[in-house]
């Protein structure tokens, strides 16, 4: 059975509130909460009720521009000291995204040259809005780069979700699936379940069937057997972090696949707007890893399925060097052959 509802969006800005689709509910219940404080936004992030490297920056920026609605009697030097408060707190809720420090750090440059504290306010609100805006085209010219390397009847694989509810809309690795599910473009994905959190199999499946998409579900270890037997053209992912010489940062076991991609000799792509690019570091040893609750790991949705006392090694992500990428699509372009050259380009360097 294939859906025809378009995938709602995964934050909204409520004026009062900022109204977030629970990500943890998915793909049994659409929930919605809603979130009034600084605090409600940290914990929301943390817990991947909204995860996905654009969505936390947006959610972020939502969640610094609320909570300064809310300072009172200070004058506008004392609004900004406040405001970087804020930001580095906002900061710690994940560490390797960089697009929630990037949206973070764009609000705070945003009122840099505000005089009253009320101009403050209504310019992070502005400035939290755009982002959102920003990125829902930016996601959709990464999918007409991305569609346009594929052809009719390409079979593709894919792990975690870098969807429309992981960005403002469309997605990146997903968002050539929507367009071409739109054009009538036939495209089979296959979806890695991507352990511990099964962001593939509860949100990658769920998105890509309300847009009709041809969608199939593996396991992770499946993925070998699955490009051998199935004939896959190529692997696309999204990206959470990804510096100057092209080293990507992305769900944990994109590093697999990536050598999977090497030894099958399939194109390997990474899909991601300029905004997942830190070019401040030189590589990807220099990517802060986070490493989770190991409960993630010993429990399959609250059932404990390992022994008490095992020791846990749970990192979110991984990191895939430059050299076992093909191209890295962003909306500037394809980014391929020297990665750090094409990289320097597109950010004017
Ligand atoms: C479009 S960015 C999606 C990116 O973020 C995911 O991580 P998480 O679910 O932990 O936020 C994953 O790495 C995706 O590729």
């Amino acid at each position: 059975m294939t859906y025809t509802k378009t995938v709602p969006q995964s934050v909204e800005w409520k004026n009062t509130h900022i109204s977030l689709l629970d990500q943890t509910k998915l793909p049994l219940e659409t929930v919605f909460i809603d979130l009034f404080t600084i605090e409600d936004v940290w914990d929301s992030i943390t817990a991947l009720k909204v995860r996905g490297a654009p969505a936390i920056g947006i959610t972020a920026a939502y969640g610094l521009a609320l909570s300064a609605q809310s300072y009172k009697s200070l004058s506008i030097a004392e609004f900004k000291e406040k405001l970087n408060q804020d930001r580095d707190y906002l900061a710690s809720s994940r560490p390797t995204a960089v697009n929630l420090i990037w949206a973070l750090n764009r609000l705070v440059a945003s009122i840099e040259c505000a005089k009253t504290v009320n101009e403050a306010k209504t310019t992070l609100i502005h400035e939290a809005i755009q982002i959102q805006v920003e990125d829902e085209e930016v996601c959709r010219q990464i999918g007409e780069h991305a569609l346009s390397l594929f052809k009719d009847g390409y079979k593709l694989l894919t792990i975690c979700n870098a969807g429309s509810i992981a960005t403002a809309r469309f997605g990146t690795a997903l968002a050539p699936f929507h367009l071409a599910a739109q054009r009538n473009v036939n495209l089979k994905v296959f979806a890695s379940e991507t352990r511990p959190i099964l962001q593939g199999a509860r949100l990658t499946t769920w998105e890509l069937l309300q847009s009709g998409v041809d969608v199939t579900l593996i396991t992770d270890n499946m993925a070998a057997h699955t490009i051998a037997v199935k004939g896959i053209d190529a692997i696309i992912v999204g990206a959470d972090r990804i510096t100057a010489n092209g080293d990507t940062a992305n769900k944990i076991g994109t590093y697999n696949l990536a050598l999977l991609a090497k030894a099958f000799g399939i194109p390997f792509y990474v899909a991601a707007p300029k905004s997942t690019f830190d070019i401040s570091l030189q590589n990807g040893s220099e990517i802060p890893i986070e490493e989770r609750n190991p409960d993630e790991v010993t429990h399959i949705s609250g059932v404990r399925v390992a022994p008490e006392g095992v020791q846990v090694y749970n990192p979110a992500f991984d990191v895939t060097p430059n050299d076992l990428i093909t191209a890295i699509i962003t909306e500037a372009g394809i980014l391929q052959g020297d990665l750090g050259l094409e990289i320097r380009k597109i950010f004017g360097e």
